[in-house]
């Protein structure tokens, strides 16, 4: 993937927001969706794809380990699979781009076929830790070749078979979770994975749906999760339900800016996603579930956000795996709260697309925010619902939720807000600025 050249936005106050909005398919399913389509025998087909740059990458890497995966006019995706142990070697580096996800979970397809793959990625991911992945798929006995500090460029090799183990995560990670039961998938045996803080479960509820064998206990240490290895995938019908965390920057855009009234389609609301609707609504939001519903697997349901005059939290640090990449955006809404509010125990920010703890604190100090940061979160003053100063260049850092999060900032701010660069929100939501024109016009 070719660098894009930065793209500069400017914004002054407007609003209310009114309307109804679809948010984009939900990124962790997204990618799911194509890996286990690409490993299952026969064809899948997904609605709702989210169409971003992270999941085309990955979309890209299953093509280049053999998987067939076409978009049909219909906007459904068919992926036709290689089946548990078919991945063919990549004839070129693994490109992943701005994408974590992609990254940490192909390692561990990778680590348990016998290929080889390199994988690259753009300056915010090669500044990434991959350490985290590499420890465990080193145990199951693949081989890697990193750059210093365990960052990308990096080599896998894959064992054939590969070794299962038995992993306790020593942090809180869906992807690193994730990467060991893939690596799993095609390995003899059962590989465990033993979760003492619980994350996202995309990855279980889809790989049961796909046929494999795996269970989820509740042990003395945490969530077990085991997986019988050399599995035979079922290729599947997926409907993708919308993002929560792109929801995330309407509930609290419609939350700040007075005279609001949205209606978000399609949330998933699985309960290891949802912890941003429990901090908004702790703080004092207005946000209606309606028709909660199932949809393959994962509830969803329409949000109704109206604007709301909004209190300072502590913000229980039990919700940050829940809402990990909402922080950024929960920041804003502190910053318009009345009193204070006090997040502590989200370390993980400090490892994402950039260090969101340090790029928040500076971001809303540039437009005029009290803000301290912690090693683990950040405290920060609110204006009690009188608008912002604004009035700064905010630098973006490649990371797509820094640039929608300053620009939700930026509705609510005195003077105009410029981001440096908008181009990184192609990554996980395209339409995120011709959707705020709807909703704001
Ligand atoms: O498994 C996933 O799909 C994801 C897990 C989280 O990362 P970590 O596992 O690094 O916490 C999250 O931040 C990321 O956006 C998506
Ligand atoms: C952290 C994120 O994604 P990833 O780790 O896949 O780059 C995110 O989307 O906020």
């Amino acid at each position: 993937m070719s660098a894009t050249p930065p793209r500069p936005l400017s914004l002054s106050a407007r609003g209310p927001l009114r309307g109804t909005v679809t948010v984009p398919g939900d990124k962790s399913i997204s990618h799911r969706s194509l890996m286990f389509g690409a490993l299952a025998v026969g064809e899948s087909r997904i609605e709702g794809l989210l169409e971003g740059e992270d999941v085309l990458a990955t979309a890209a890497a299953m093509r280049a380990m053999g998987a067939t995966i076409e978009r049909g006019e219909d906007a459904v995706w068919r992926v036709h699979g290689v089946g548990v142990g078919g991945l063919m070697q990549p004839a070129q580096a693994l490109d992943m781009g701005n994408s974590g996800t992609s990254t940490r979970l192909l390692m561990g397809l990778v680590a348990s076929h016998p290929i080889t793959a390199t994988f690259i990625g753009d300056a915010s991911l090669s500044s990434r830790p991959m350490g985290r992945a590499i420890e465990p798929l080193s145990q199951m006995g693949a081989e890697f070749n990193a750059s210093p500090g365990g960052r990308l460029p990096l080599m896998v090799r894959g064992l054939c078979p590969a070794v299962p183990i038995e992993y306790r995560l020593p942090v809180a990670s869906a992807q690193v979770k994730s990467a060991v039961l893939l690596a799993g998938l095609n390995t003899p045996g059962v590989t465990r994975v033993i979760e003492p803080v619980p994350t996202r479960d995309h990855s279980e509820r889809m790989l049961k749906g796909f046929g494999a064998e795996l269970t989820v206990e509740e042990g003395p240490d945490g969530r077990i999760i085991s997986i019988r290895g050399e599995a035979e995938l079922k290729p599947q019908q997926i409907t993708v339900p919308g993002d929560p965390s792109s929801a995330g920057f309407w509930m609290v855009a419609a939350s700040i800016v007075p005279g609001s009234d949205i209606l978000i389609r399609n949330v998933c609301l699985n309960p290891t996603r949802a912890g941003l609707v429990t901090a908004l609504r702790m703080m004092g939001a207005d946000i209606e579930s309606v028709d909660l519903r199932e949809v393959g697997g994962e509830s969803v349901a329409d949000l109704r956000v109206r604007h709301a005059p909004l209190t300072g939290i502590e913000v229980p640090p039990e919700l940050a795996p829940s809402m990990i990449d909402e922080y950024p955006v929960l920041f804003v809404a502190a910053a318009c709260a009345e009193g204070r509010t006090v997040a502590r125990g989200a370390h993980e920010l400090r490892v994402k697309e950039s260090d969101r703890i340090a790029v928040m604190a500076e971001a809303l100090g540039a437009i005029g925010v009290a803000v301290e940061e912690h090693e683990d979160g950040m405290s920060i003053q609110g204006s009690g619902g009188e608008p912002l100063a604004g009035g700064a260049r905010i630098a973006s850092k490649l990371d797509h939720r820094i640039a929608m999060s300053m620009t939700v900032a930026g509705l609510v701010s005195r003077n105009e807000v410029t981001i440096d660069d908008v181009a990184p929100v192609a990554t996980s939501y395209p339409n995120f600025y011709p959707t705020l024109d709807a909703l704001t016009e």
